[in-house]
C-alpha cells in the first residue's frame, strides 16, 4: 500500500489569530487573513509495509529542505493510527520540500497536508476531505507552527480568509486574477512557534480591518500594500528588507511580506518577471524562487 499527495506552499501577508473558539477545540481555532498558495510545496510518499521486528512503527525521511523536527508529521500519523488496528504495520514516510522552512512558505502545514492526504489514500480510510484537512489542521494548532495555513493551501489560489477554523469550519474566498508570476526572495528564518508563544498577544486588530478592506477592493497590489504595513506593525521588517523594498519601489514594482519570515515576495504580471529578477539576483545570499499560483490545492497524486 503506498500513496503520494501534494500540497502547495502557502504565504500569509497579513492575518487575524482566532485562539479561542467555542470549547477551544483545535478545529475552530485559527486565522483569518489573506496570502496565496503556489506551484512548489511539499509531495509526501507513504508506502505502508508489514511491521517486522523494527523497534517504532514509523521512518520519516526529508530530501530537498531540510527541518529541526517532525512533531507535525508524527501528530498527523498519530491521529491515522487511532482510526483502527494498524499495529502490524510499518509507516515508511517520505517528505520532499521544495520550499525553505521556516521562512513563511508555510512548510509545516504542506508537510500535514500532504502527508493527511497520502495516508488516507494509502490506509484506505476513505475519510471526507474535511476531515483529511481537520486533521493537519489540528496538528498546526497543536505544535504552534500555523494557524491558517491548512485551510488555505487546501482550497489553493489567491485567497481572503473570512471565516476562522479548519477546512469543513473556516471559509476562504478566492480573488480570481491574471496569469501572474510571483517572485521571492528568502533571507532568514522566523519560528511561527515562538512568534505565537511570545508575540501574538501584542498584535489587535488591523489584520481584520485589511481582511474587510480587501474584500472590498480584490485587487493583489492593495493586497501587496497592506502586506507591508502589516510586517511594519508587527515589527518583522529588518534593514536588509527595507533596502529592497526601498529599491523596488523606486522602480514601481509592489512587494509584500511573508509571515513569519526575513521574505519578500512580488506578485507581478508576468511581462514585468525579469525587471523584478534583475534587482532581486544581486542579492546573492538569500534564496530566489520564481513561481506561479496554485489554484487547485492539496491533492493526492496519481502514481
Ligand atoms: N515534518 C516536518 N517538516 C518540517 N517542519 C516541521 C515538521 N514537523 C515540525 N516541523 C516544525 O515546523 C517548523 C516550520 O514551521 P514554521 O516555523 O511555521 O515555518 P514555515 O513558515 O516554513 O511554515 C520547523 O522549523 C519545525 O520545527
Ligand atoms: C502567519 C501564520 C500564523 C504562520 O505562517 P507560517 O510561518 O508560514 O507557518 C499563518 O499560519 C496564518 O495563520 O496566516
Amino acid at each position: 500500500m503506498e500513496a503520494t499527495a501534494f500540497c502547495p506552499a502557502h504565504i500569509t501577508g497579513f492575518f487575524k489569530a482566532h485562539l479561542e473558539g467555542h470549547g477551544d477545540n483545535l478545529e475552530s481555532l485559527g486565522s483569518m487573513g489573506a496570502g496565496f498558495s503556489i506551484n512548489q510545496g511539499v509531495t509526501t510518499k507513504v508506502k505502508i509495509e508489514t511491521k517486522d521486528n523494527q523497534k517504532s512503527n514509523f521512518k520519516i525521511t526529508t530530501h530537498g529542505y531540510q527541518s529541526d523536527k517532525t512533531d507535525v508529521s508524527q501528530y498527523v500519523l498519530n491521529e491515522f493510527l487511532k482510526l483502527g488496528e494498524f499495529s502490524d504495520k510499518f509507516f515508511d514516510i517520505e517528505h520532499n520540500i521544495s520550499v525553505p522552512v521556516g521562512y513563511g512558505l508555510g512548510s509545516s502545514s504542506a508537510v500535514a497536508l500532504s502527508l493527511s492526504f497520502a495516508l488516507d489514500q494509502a490506509l484506505e480510510t476513505k475519510l471526507e476531505k474535511t476531515i483529511i484537512g481537520q486533521i493537519a489542521h489540528n496538528a498546526e494548532i497543536n505544535c504552534k507552527t500555523g494557524l491558517g495555513d491548512v485551510l488555505a493551501s487546501y482550497h489553493g489560489g489567491f485567497e481572503i480568509r473570512v471565516k476562522p477554523g479548519a477546512p469543513g469550519i473556516g471559509h476562504v474566498e478566492k480573488i480570481p486574477t491574471e496569469k501572474i508570476s510571483i517572485i521571492m526572495i528568502c533571507f532568514s528564518p522566523i519560528s511561527t512557534n515562538k512568534f505565537i508563544k511570545e508575540r501574538l498577544s501584542q498584535i489587535n486588530g488591523l489584520g481584520g480591518k485589511m481582511v474587510n478592506q480587501l474584500i472590498e477592493s480584490k485587487d493583489y497590489d492593495h493586497f501587496q500594500d497592506m502586506s507591508l504595513e502589516f510586517a511594519k506593525y508587527v515589527d518583522v521588517m529588518t534593514p536588509r528588507m527595507q533596502k529592497i523594498v526601498k529599491e523596488l519601489s523606486e522602480n514601481n514594482i509592489k512587494c509584500g511580506i511573508a509571515l513569519f519570515g526575513e521574505t519578500i515576495f512580488s506578485m507581478i504580471p508576468q511581462k514585468e518577471e525579469s525587471k523584478v529578477l534583475d534587482i532581486l539576483q544581486k542579492y546573492s545570499d538569500g534564496i530566489l524562487i520564481k513561481s506561479v499560483l496554485d489554484d487547485d490545492g492539496a491533492r493526492v497524486l496519481n502514481n
